[in-house]
């Protein structure tokens, strides 16, 4: 744990988002905080935790910066827990500009690195791993539901479950330790009966917890529906209308005509990549629809959830490549229904595989049927997403410290020898440890707040 002293730099950043803004907020955190303000103020610092309206001035020309409201907090009471300082400023340019550059010439003073303040907080002991990755979650949720799942986790939910289970695990292994003490030596080895049920019911506690669908992880990264279907069938409409329609967030990614489109989309609260595909057919033009055809395959095959468009026009015909995608994770659409006869439809719909298919007919012209469509896809959005009581694991770094724990567990179950079983037990805790934080994890600290943004 790093203790603030003199020793450690004084870091200090943008905190609100780059630009032209209302009020804009350069935080600094460190054991110089408070004479770096004292450096824009020529003034003894305020009281902490009282915002102040304040003059600041370049301490090199006198000239004036800012009228600012500054909030002081003293170590260790602090986000940080470290001495932190906010200016709240004008949002103008030119003030975040001078503010910033007078800070630079200052003493014992550097910019921060992207996530550095909520890394402090966690090596300064405000925070366990999983709580600082649930503030960069917070900071990217987009939708409801991924705002509950980052404040359940930065509240602690899913650092208390995994610290709850290594004190069991520390107690076992306090049981097998001490069995190695006192056992005689003709005594069979192997885990003692006491501590047995504890080691395997952990093991299935896990086994339970990880297997949730992927659902905490999922939520993060938004659910993966991809569209397939024919040529012309209106995929490409069908996403534009869907887009239009629930746009709260919509940001194209468009490369070349036959690559994969996709959108973001709010359903309901969850977030959702929806993607378009090149249409699948046998005989491609040339090799670069080949390639799209290829990627639809492969992004229909990665996705959680697929809509296959059927063109109502053709029907009875069914495109046979895209029958061949469906699936129980498959919403079945007939599109252009405007466009269909009577011809059309009532033989389509009377089909044999029609009840298994359950098509919701709609028009991507006409936005007949897209409110079923949304309000089916919300369904299966929530199906694979919602979150129940129990706080799921949100990151594949989780996932692999849980299931090398499990493993650990079981071998320790399997062990001839109490040794060995009682090294499987320091293993299995250790991969826990490393979740929270709680063990050493100085070599993950790069990559998990290298993602974070400048200024948290
Ligand atoms: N202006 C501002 N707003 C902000 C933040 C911030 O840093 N500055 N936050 C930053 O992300 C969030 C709030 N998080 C914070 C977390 C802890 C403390 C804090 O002072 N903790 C002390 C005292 C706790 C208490 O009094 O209850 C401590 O933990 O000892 C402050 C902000 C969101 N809003
Ligand atoms: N009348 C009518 N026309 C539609 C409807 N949906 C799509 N179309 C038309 O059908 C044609 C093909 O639509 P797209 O959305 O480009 O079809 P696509 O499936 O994306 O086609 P590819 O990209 O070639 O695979 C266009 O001329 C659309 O205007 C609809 O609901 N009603």
């Amino acid at each position: 744990m790093v203790t603030t002293n003199l020793f450690t730099t004084t870091i200090y950043a943008l905190a609100t988002a780059p630009g032209r803004s209302g009020v804009a907020v350069v935080r600094i955190s460190g054991p110089q905080a408070g004479s770096a303000l004292a450096a824009l103020t020529g003034r003894t610092p305020p009281a902490p935790r009282r915002a102040v309206l304040t003059k600041l001035r370049d301490p090199r020309t006198g000239d004036a910066l800012d009228d600012a409201l500054v909030l002081r907090f003293t170590a260790p009471a602090s986000f940080t827990g470290e001495d932190v300082v906010e200016l709240h400023l004008h949002g103008g340019r030119a003030v975040v500009t001078g503010v910033i550059e007078a800070l630079a010439i200052l003493p014992g003073l550097r910019l921060a690195e992207p996530g550095e303040f909520t890394r402090r907080a966690f090596e300064n002991g405000k925070l366990d791993l999983t709580e600082a990755e649930a503030v960069a979650d917070l900071i990217d949720a987009e939708t409801t539901a991924q705002r509950r799942q980052a404040l359940r986790q930065m509240e602690g939910a899913l650092g208390k479950l995994y610290d709850g289970w290594r004190e069991r695990l520390t107690r076992a292994l306090a049981h097998i330790e001490a069995d190695i003490d006192f056992a005689e030596d003709d005594l069979p080895g192997g885990v003692a009966d006491a501590v047995r049920p504890v080691i395997a019911g952990l093991a299935n506690e896990i086994a339970t917890h990880l297997d949730d669908g992927g659902r905490g992880e999922r939520l993060r990264e938004g659910l993966h529906i991809a569209i397939v279907g024919a040529p012309n069938a209106g995929k490409s409409s069908l996403l534009n209308a869907l887009a239009r329609r629930d746009a709260a967030i919509v940001s194209a990614r468009a490369g070349t005509t036959r690559d994969i489109i996709e959108v973001h989309l709010d359903l309901g609260g969850y977030p959702v990549v929806l993607a378009d595909t090149a249409g699948l057919r046998e005989a491609a033009a040339d090799e670069v629809e080949e390639e799209g055809i290829r990627r639809a395959r492969d992004r229909a095959a990665r996705a959680d959830v697929k809509v296959a468009v059927f063109d109502a026009t053709t029907l009875p015909d069914l495109d046979p490549a895209t029958l061949d995608l469906i699936d129980a994770d498959t919403v079945v659409v007939f599109n252009k229904t405007d466009l269909a006869t009577d011809g059309n439809l009532r033989p389509g719909l009377s089909l044999i595989v029609a009840p298994i298919l359950a098509p919701i007919l709609v028009s991507a012209h006409t936005g007949a049927g897209l409110k079923a469509l949304e309000e089916k896809l919300t369904v299966f959005s929530a199906d694979r997403l919602a979150i129940g009581s129990a706080p799921s694991l949100t990151r594949a770094r989780h996932r692999a410290a849980l299931m090398e724990c499990r493993e650990s567990l079981l071998r320790a179950l399997d062990a001839p020898l109490p040794e060995l079983a009682a090294e499987d037990v320091r293993l299995a805790s250790r991969a826990l440890g490393r979740i929270t934080g709680r063990v050493d994890v100085e070599d993950l600290l790069d990559v998990i707040f290298q993602d974070f943004c400048i200024g948290k």
